[in-house]
């Protein structure tokens, strides 16, 4: 646990960067600070590594106050991460991931079995080992970065801007790599970024900070998506923050329509001549999966004839944005559910998503803590 208490920073120039700040970082999980340009967020994290001294305040790990450590040995336990990586140019890549490593004392061979296991960990060929950065792309760079600075398995890791410089097909894969990365390690992780976006994918909390180095808000995603807490963070989450907020609320609860769903070998005269068959129906394989759309009282039975049914979402797994997002470009304004292993569960149209959204809104209301399901929804 970092404990940030009552920290300010001003600079000789006279700059206030950070103003009386108090934030609790647990450990396991992903604090991101955001906030525009100059609001302190670099500054908040290199204080944590004593790269940049407090003018007052308090920074604690574990309860113990960071000046009571040699400065060495304190950012040896904290991974460093930063935009553009900052590889040593000069050096392999194998060699830059087991640069701490070889810094503490371990064996040549030993640092850079250490730095093999950690390529593969993040996503890096093993191929790439005897290559220098300038062989690299933008995001493999990235990569050996996180790779550095897990490379002495440090229980807290420092993030600034770390994919800001990459592309956002690259950089939606490096997070979520970071996710996967954080789900078998659990580190302390402190990230810094200005995209709000990147700040709700990554974050199991956020501090939202404004100019001044004053903290706006320390919420999780959800809670900051439901409740900004002011006109300021209001803004800066976005015209689309309703939307975004659906990322959280689950799917479990749609009631599914399994009446408008049919398998491909039915006989399809006797559906068509029924009273309540819907004016579209969803055609399936022999296995359950789907094929396509189809107005029975027109079709003639052939697959090449349906209409695409899009793309599906996964009840349990995929939010109620990805949900609504499905029926909202689906050509019947139906979204097709499907389980885990791709089988239809029924379909759901608009009108229920709206109205599973009202209902989880109204639960939320009656209880603000977010429930697992919600929880679970979120990545
Ligand atoms: N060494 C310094 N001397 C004087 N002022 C500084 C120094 N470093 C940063 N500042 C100022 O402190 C304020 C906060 O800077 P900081 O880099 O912490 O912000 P930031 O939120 O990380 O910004 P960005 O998103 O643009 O990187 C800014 O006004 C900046 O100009």
């Amino acid at each position: 646990m970092i404990a940030i208490e009552d920290v300010s920073k001003r600079y000789a120039d006279g700059t206030v960067a950070v103003d009386r700040l108090s934030l609790q970082i647990p450990d396991h999980s992903i604090t991101v600070l955001v906030g525009p340009s100059g609001c302190g967020k670099t500054t908040t994290l290199r204080m944590i590594n004593r790269m940049v001294e407090p003018s007052s305040g308090t920074i604690r790990v574990n309860g113990e106050d960071i000046r009571s450590r040699p400065v060495n040995a304190l950012r040896r336990s904290m991974g460093y991460v930063i935009q553009n990586a900052g590889l040593f140019q000069h050096r392999t890549i194998l060699d830059n991931i087991a640069t701490v490593p070889r810094l503490l004392g371990w064996s040549k061979e030993r640092a850079r079995a250490r730095a093999a296991e950690l390529m593969e960990r993040v996503g890096l060929d093993p191929g790439m080992a005897r290559r220098y950065p300038y062989q690299l792309s933008g995001g493999q760079q990235q990569r050996v970065g996180v790779a550095r600075a897990l490379a002495s398995d440090p229980p807290v890791l420092l993030m600034d801007e770390p994919f800001s410089a990459v592309d956002p097909v690259v950089r939606r894969g490096l997070q979520e790599e970071l996710l996967r990365i954080q789900e078998e390690l659990g580190k302390a992780i402190v990230f810094v970024t200005h995209d709000m976006d990147e700040a709700i994918t990554v974050g199991d909390r956020v501090a939202v900070m404004r100019t001044g180095g004053r903290l706006a808000q320390f919420a999780s995603p959800d809670e900051l998506l439901s409740s900004p807490a002011d006109a300021f963070v209001e803004e800066f989450l976005g015209a689309d923050r309703g939307i975004r907020g659906l990322s959280f609320l689950s799917t479990r609860e749609l009631t599914l329509d399994r009446t408008a769903v049919f398998p491909v070998g039915s006989d399809w005269q006797e559906i068509a001549g029924r009273a309540d068959t819907p004016a579209q129906v969803l055609v399936t394989d022999a296995g359950g999966r789907p094929l396509g759309w189809a107005d029975p009282t027109a079709w003639g039975g052939e697959v090449e004839a349906l209409e695409p049914h899009g793309q599906t979402f996964e009840v349990g797994r995929d939010s109620l944005r990805v949900a609504l997002d499905r029926a909202v470009l689906s050509p019947t304004g139906q979204a097709v559910a499907v389980d885990g292993a791709g089988q239809v569960l029924g379909v759901v149209g608009q009108e229920t998503i709206a109205a599973a959204i009202r209902a989880a809104r109204r639960r939320r209301a009656a209880d603000p803590e977010p429930g697992p399901s919600q929880v679970e929804a979120a990545r």
